[in-house]
């Protein structure tokens, strides 16, 4: 019996959860660097240093909805997670915690994270937060994710909006500066999965989810990567075009980019089996570089 098989077997036994289950639900490793793209929303959206007690409040609230938006992922995907080996091991999909716990550990999270920026942050980030937790946790889990290939594109807009969120919770506006923060991620964000989904297509197709390979194939995938990779770097150049970032940024994002570029040249090319796994574990570095680039050219601001 393939491991597959058994590990969508329910086998009756049940362990105790565990509070690293709990944890697990949150997604912390994409919720961190969520977070750190928040963080730089922050710091990008004043001249000053801002307000720390409302950093701090900022950042737990809008870790406490993003993690409650992932247990809500997990909650309704149980029984999808339990027939790919990736997500086989998860906590609900194995039966380490029932299902009443999770909903109720994610509209806790969800609430309080929620209540905590209307009340300390603002009422503004508040509700886009809580647009990027049902865009996330209820349209794309609920709904794109199993209707149309273009899930990611349209689902990931929830994905995108930490700087935002960040930028909102210091202003209390929603600027053009911040919709471009935004637009980096959006565009960076079919790249990024896309390139997972290639190589995990068996497990996509087995389980029946339309993701793009499956629905138009491998060669049509590659080369949506490649384009869209294009407009990744078109949108990472907008802050210094536009000004609100300047030449540090610009030199550190262009070999950066070229970088980028050369990765998801493979994968378009199918230079190698694992082109694209690579390309996906480089766009996490990707990401988090380029917002560094932002934080150190707007702290560093020698030209
Ligand atoms: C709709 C948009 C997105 C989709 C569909 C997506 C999809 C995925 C998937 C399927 C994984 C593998 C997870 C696993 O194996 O547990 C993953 C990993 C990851 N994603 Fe995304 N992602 C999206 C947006 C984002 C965004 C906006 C960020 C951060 C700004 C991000 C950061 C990460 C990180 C850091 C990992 C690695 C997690 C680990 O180490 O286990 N993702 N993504
Ligand atoms: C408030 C706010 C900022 C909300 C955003 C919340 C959030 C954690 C988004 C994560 C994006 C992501 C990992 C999508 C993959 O889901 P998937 O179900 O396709 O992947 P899976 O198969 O690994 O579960």
């Amino acid at each position: 019996m393939s491991e597959l098989v058994l590990a969508g077997k329910n086998t009756g036994l049940v362990s105790r959860p565990q509070w690293r289950d709990f944890w697990e639900l949150g997604k912390p490793r994409v919720v961190l660097v969520m977070l750190v793209c928040a963080l730089v929303g922050m710091v990008l959206a004043t001249p000053v240093l801002p307000d720390i007690g409302r950093v701090v409040y900022a950042t737990l609230g809008v870790a406490m909805a993003a993690m409650g938006a992932a247990a809500f992922n997990h909650l309704l995907d149980q029984r999808l997670d339990r027939l790919m080996l990736r997500t086989s091991k998860r906590p609900l999909a194995q039966g380490r915690i029932p299902p009443w716990q999770a909903a109720l550990y994610a509209s806790l999270l969800s609430l309080l994270g929620l209540s905590l920026l209307w009340l300390e942050v603002n009422p503004l980030t508040s509700v886009l937060t809580a647009a990027a937790l049902l865009g996330y946790a209820l349209i794309y889990t609920r709904f794109l994710k199993h209707a149309t290939p273009q899930n990611i594109t349209i689902g990931g807009l929830a994905g995108a909006a930490p700087p935002l969120l960040g930028w909102t919770a210091i202003t209390n506006r929603v600027e053009a500066d911040a919709l471009l923060l935004v637009l980096i991620i959006f565009a960076w964000t079919p790249p990024h999965f896309w390139a997972l989904a290639i190589h995990k297509q068996d497990e996509y197709r087995r389980a029946g989810v339309p993701m793009l390979p499956i629905t138009h194939g491998e060669g049509f995938t590659r080369l949506q990567i490649w384009l869209y990779s294009w407009l990744t770097v078109a949108m990472t150049l907008m802050p210094y075009v536009s000004g609100m970032s300047g030449l540090v940024y610009l030199l550190l994002m262009v070999p950066l980019n070229i970088r980028f570029i050369q990765i998801n040249w493979r994968v378009w090319r199918a230079t190698s089996a694992q082109a694209p796994i690579q390309a996906f574990w480089f766009s996490i570095r990707y990401i988090l570089y380029c917002f560094a680039a932002l934080l150190l050219d707007h702290c560093l601001p020698v030209f």
